[in-house]
C-alpha cells in the first residue's frame, strides 16, 4: 500500500468512518485528479500531496459522520423516489462536496462555483470516479432556487452572507452545514434574527492540530 493510501485508511479508520474498498480507491483517484488539474487550474494552494490529503481531504472527510448521522435521523427519499439533494457552495476543487458524494452515495450532491473551470473540474470529476449523483454548476449561488435538504460550506464566507446567498435554495425543513475553524462567535453574533444555530459540533482532524467545527443552521 502507498503511503497516501496508508494515511488515508488511517485517517478513515480514526474518524470512525466505514467505507468500502471501493470508496477509499475513488478518494485515492479524487486525490490524483486534484493534483493532475492543479497544476493547470490552480484549484488549491496547497501542492504536496500528503498535506492535501490530510488539510483538505481528511479535513472535509470529518465532517461526513455528522453529516450521515442527520441524514439517517432527518431525511428519507421523496415520495416520488428522489434522492435527497445537498448543494455544496464554493466547492473550489470540490470540498467537502466530493467527499460527500463518495461517502454518502445515496444522495445527489451538487456543487456550485462562480469560476467555470471548478465547476468544469467538478464534471469532469464526476464521470472519472463513476459518481452520477455528483454534479458541478456553475453559477452564482444567489441564482439557485434549489429546494436542498441540506446546504454546506467550508472555507466559503460569513455565516451572515452564506445563509443570505443560499436562503432561496434551501429547501423548507432544510439546514446549513458550515464548516468552519474555532466556534466563529462573532460571527454567529452577526446572524438575523430569522438564522437560528441549532449545534456548533467540533470536530477532530487525524493529524492536524487546528480547531474545526460544524455550524448548524436553520431558519427560525
Ligand atoms: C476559498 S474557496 C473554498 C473552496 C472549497 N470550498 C475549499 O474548502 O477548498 C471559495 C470558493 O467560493 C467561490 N465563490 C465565491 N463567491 C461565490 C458565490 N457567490 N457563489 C458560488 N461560489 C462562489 C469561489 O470561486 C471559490 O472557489
Amino acid at each position: 500500500m502507498s503511503a497516501l493510501a496508508e494515511t488515508l485508511r488511517a485517517g478513515t479508520q480514526a474518524l470512525g468512518l466505514e467505507l468500502s474498498e471501493a470508496q477509499h480507491q475513488q478518494l485515492l483517484d479524487y486525490l490524483e485528479l486534484l493534483q493532475k488539474w492543479n497544476r493547470v487550474y490552480n484549484l488549491t494552494a496547497v501542492r504536496d500531496p500528503q498535506e492535501m490529503l490530510t488539510h483538505h481531504l481528511l479535513d472535509s472527510l470529518a465532517a461526513v459522520p455528522p453529516l450521515r448521522r442527520h441524514l439517517q435521523t432527518h431525511l428519507t427519499a421523496t415520495e416520488e423516489g428522489d434522492a435527497p439533494r445537498l448543494l455544496d457552495v464554493g466547492s473550489g476543487g470540490g470540498l467537502p462536496g466530493v467527499m460527500f458524494a463518495i461517502c454518502c452515495p445515496d444522495i445527489e450532491v451538487h456543487c456550485v462555483d462562480t469560476v467555470a473551470k471548478k465547476a468544469a473540474f467538478l464534471q469532469q470529476a464526476a464521470a472519472a470516479l463513476r459518481l452520477p449523483r455528483l454534479r458541478g454548476i456553475h453559477a452564482r449561488v444567489e441564482t439557485l432556487t434549489g429546494p436542498y435538504a441540506v446546504v454546506s460550506c467550508r472555507a466559503f464566507a460569513s455565516l451572515a452572507e452564506f445563509t443570505a446567498w443560499s436562503r432561496a435554495a434551501l429547501a423548507p425543513q432544510g439546514v446549513w452545514l458550515a464548516m468552519k475553524g474555532k466556534r466563529p462567535q462573532e460571527e454567529i453574533d452577526a446572524l438575523p434574527a430569522a438564522v437560528e444555530v441549532f449545534h456548533v459540533e467540533h470536530l477532530t482532524v487525524p493529524g492536524l492540530e487546528a480547531e474545526r467545527c460544524i455550524v448548524w443552521m436553520r431558519p427560525a
